[in-house]
């Protein structure tokens, strides 16, 4: 974290350091261009009600980079390689998923996350960072301009309102994405699952409500496909062809993110063919999703129709 209480906010970014001890990429960054303003939570002075801390490596765009705007806000405080922390530490190096049982962990000794880029994550000294209490998430969706309807990869801001929202503290969550114009949208578009995970006590069940709803969007998704097959186009929608146009709305974003070591890593990502994809709900994207095509006989032209033969 960077030292000197008199100086402005602007002056703090110019001296921040990354984890690494490098001099952090945020001084590139005009301020004000995307903050719409601190919020200071609890309203007796302090920032936020619980501590915010970050590991943070320098990997991303400071113009999209959630971590760093939380650190312009003075909301969450930067930690060196070789620190630990006490409270919860929501890490892709996590054990057991987040779960209510660590609301008290999180009330007394807050919440924190590693900045650092999804394609880089094997560059991340795990080791020497984390604590007692480092936990994966559960299936959640992402709402970020980089990531948007992406299971899992949440960025750092969705990340820790994720766990606030887990354990409880659905306020602590709302506090923090409200700093961000598309913030709130990632506890619409997860509040049922969310509501799902409030009422579960430890990991393990936070871990069997997940696959409960992984199966039963991957059960959803199956019937839908059948009823395609028996033919069923107008109860099902529309169908989705193979070798038609893959454009996507989470490609859109990616060309407008083009600069962004995390949307680079999304083309990689949209080119593995066995991967399923969700839709902004979660939904399993199927291939009869898209519009029916017919051939010159009225035929539905199918999955296995090459079209450009
Ligand atoms: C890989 S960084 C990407 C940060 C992004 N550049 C940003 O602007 O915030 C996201 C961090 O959020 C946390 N995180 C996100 N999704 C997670 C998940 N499913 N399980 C555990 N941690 C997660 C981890 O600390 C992870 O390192």
């Amino acid at each position: 974290m960077a030292k000197g209480k008199n100086k402005t906010s602007e002056d703090r970014n110019n001296n921040s350091r990354t984890s690494n001890g490098h001099k952090s990429k945020q001084h590139h960054v005009r301020k004000g261009r995307q903050e719409t303003g601190a919020s200071t939570g609890s309203g007796n002075g302090e920032k936020f009600p619980t501590k915010l801390a970050m590991w943070d490596f320098d990997h991303c765009d400071p113009k999209r980079c959630s971590g760093k705007k939380l650190e312009r806000l003075g909301l969450i405080k930067n930690l060196r390689v070789g620190q630990k922390f006490a409270g919860v530490v929501v890490s892709p190096n996590g054990k057991g998923v987040v779960c209510p049982d660590d609301k008290e962990i999180v009330e007394s000794n807050g919440a924190a996350v590693v900045e650092c880029s999804w394609a880089r994550l094997d560059e991340i000294p795990f080791n020497k960072i984390g604590g007692k209490n480092e936990r994966l998430l559960p299936y959640l969706v992402a709402a970020n301009p980089v990531n948007y309807g992406k299971p899992w990869k949440l960025n750092c801001v969705e990340a820790l309102a994720a766990c606030f929202a887990i354990v409880g503290h659905i306020d602590w969550a709302e506090l923090l994405l409200e700093n961000f114009s598309w913030g709130l949208t990632f506890l619409k578009i997860n509040e049922e699952l969310i509501r799902v995970y409030q009422k579960c006590t430890d990991s393990t069940s936070v871990q069997k409500a997940q696959d409960e709803w992984l199966e039963k969007i991957e059960n959803e998704s199956k019937e839908r496909k059948q009823k395609a097959q028996t033919g069923d186009v107008w109860m099902t929608g529309n169908t989705l062809q193979e070798g038609l146009d893959e454009a996507s709305s989470d490609s859109d974003e990616d060309t407008d993110e083009d600069s962004d070591e995390d949307s680079e890593e999304d083309t990689d990502e949209e080119s593995e063919e066995d991967k399923p994809r969700y839709d902004s709900l979660g939904n399993l994207i199927e291939e009869e999703d898209k519009e029916p095509k017919y051939d010159s006989l009225g035929n539905l032209i199918t999955k296995t129709t090459n079209l450009s033969l």
